[in-house]
């Protein structure tokens, strides 16, 4: 299949308003699409389900399940070159007042030094305008981040987002489970490493304490490995890669303790929950929730030659899951952009910059108008 003929067919899915998902995978060049030739609303209930899941923040509303009808698959894509750096001050509108999100800010320093909280994620909405077809977004997408996981959803009964994330929630392989802690950011500047601060140490430590404490009598030989900068666009983080292995293939029980972590959440996770939804101010919807492949099938043409046997070749059916924090992302409605963008307040914070650096991560979506 051409790429000509894999975006036609996706575009016109689109246009007769049927729900689709299309991704490309950190460090892949293939493309994949799921299309769904109805538009029911299928929801995942059990972690048993096969497709693509859309899960909101809240995990108490409904989890999305796109159910494919029709897989289509693009062995290697290569997205036609994009220079986003004449389109980087594109004129964003904050939706709230600066005012609102730096007493909230405020607010939640003064309850970690009461000790009420350790740490929460605050977020807010920056509005943009959108001046291309979805798809063609998608394309921006792909060629400015290739180390992220880039996607287009589309449900009619949910809306359109569109994301590039650097963040695994979870990664489910024979038996073998992979996700990460990521937290801290700075801005990329000329390829040099950034000096981390004590701030960016404290609140990236926390989130892996947080997913060695939920996953160690879900996991067997959990492991962490060494604190690394990751680059995602043009900002760094702090991350830590963790692994172990999954005996029981008990997704939901794992999930239930992993999402949401205090990389898009806080700590405690319950109090941390309550002071976002009661303070923020607006619905986060699917940002900050997960996305990705669950329960997918995957066939393996094995073949066994034995003394004195034939030569046979069998098929084996493995099934994995790889699951995304749906983090720099935005949901277009109509031609309207919002990006939803957050970061993480302890203790140390500092209202201005924690401003700042939501200015700073709205601008991997506004690269792309
Ligand atoms: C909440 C976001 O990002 C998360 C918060 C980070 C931080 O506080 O430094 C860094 C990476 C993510 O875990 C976002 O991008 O909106």
């Amino acid at each position: 299949m051409t790429p000509e003929v894999f975006f036609d067919q996706l575009e016109n899915h689109l246009s007769k308003e049927l729900p689709l998902v299309v991704y490309r995978k950190p460090m892949k060049s293939g493309l994949r699409a799921l299309l769904q030739n109805t538009d029911t609303l299928y929801e995942v209930k059990n972690f048993k389900e096969s497709g693509f899941v859309f899960a909101p923040f809240d995990s108490q509303s409904r989890k999305v399940l796109i159910q494919s009808s029709e897989m289509l698959e693009l062995a290697s894509y290569s997205p036609k070159k994009f220079e986003p750096e004449e389109y980087l001050d594109i004129d964003l509108k904050n939706v709230g007042n600066k005012d609102h999100h730096l007493r909230l800010v405020q607010n939640a320093v003064s309850s970690i030094k009461q000790g009420h909280l350790k740490k929460v994620v605050l977020s807010r909405i920056l509005k943009g305008q959108a001046t291309m077809k979805p798809l063609s977004l998608f394309q921006r997408l792909l060629a400015l981040y290739s180390n992220a996981f880039c996607y287009l959803f589309y449900h009619p009964k949910v809306g359109l987002w569109l994301g590039a994330t650097p963040e695994i929630l979870l990664q489910v392989k024979n038996n073998r489970l992979t996700t990460m802690s990521l937290a801290g950011t700075k801005p990329y500047v000329n390829g040099q490493e950034p000096e981390w601060g004590e701030k960016e140490i404290l609140e990236q430590k926390y989130v892996t304490e947080y997913i060695e404490e939920a996953l160690k009598n879900e996991i067997s030989e959990l492991n962490s490995g060494s604190l690394e900068s990751a680059r995602s666009g043009k900002l760094w983080h702090l991350r830590t890669k963790i692994s172990g292995n999954i005996e029981n293939q008990n997704l939901e029980g794992v999930l239930e303790k992993l999402h949401p972590t205090p990389a898009v959440c806080g700590l405690p996770k319950l109090e941390s929950k309550a002071f976002i939804l009661e303070n923020e101010g607006y619905d986060r919807q699917f940002y900050t929730g997960y996305l990705g492949e669950l329960n997918m099938k995957q066939e393996k043409m094995r073949s066994s030659r034995r003394a004195n046997q034939e030569n046979q070749v069998y098929r084996s059916i493995n099934r994995f899951t790889e699951l995304f924090v749906n983090l720099r992302c935005m949901q277009l409605v109509k031609d309207q952009a919002l990006i939803y963008v957050g970061g993480g307040i302890t203790a140390g914070s500092d209202p201005e910059n924690e401003w700042d650096e939501t200015v700073l991560k709205s601008k991997t979506m506004s690269s792309i108008l």
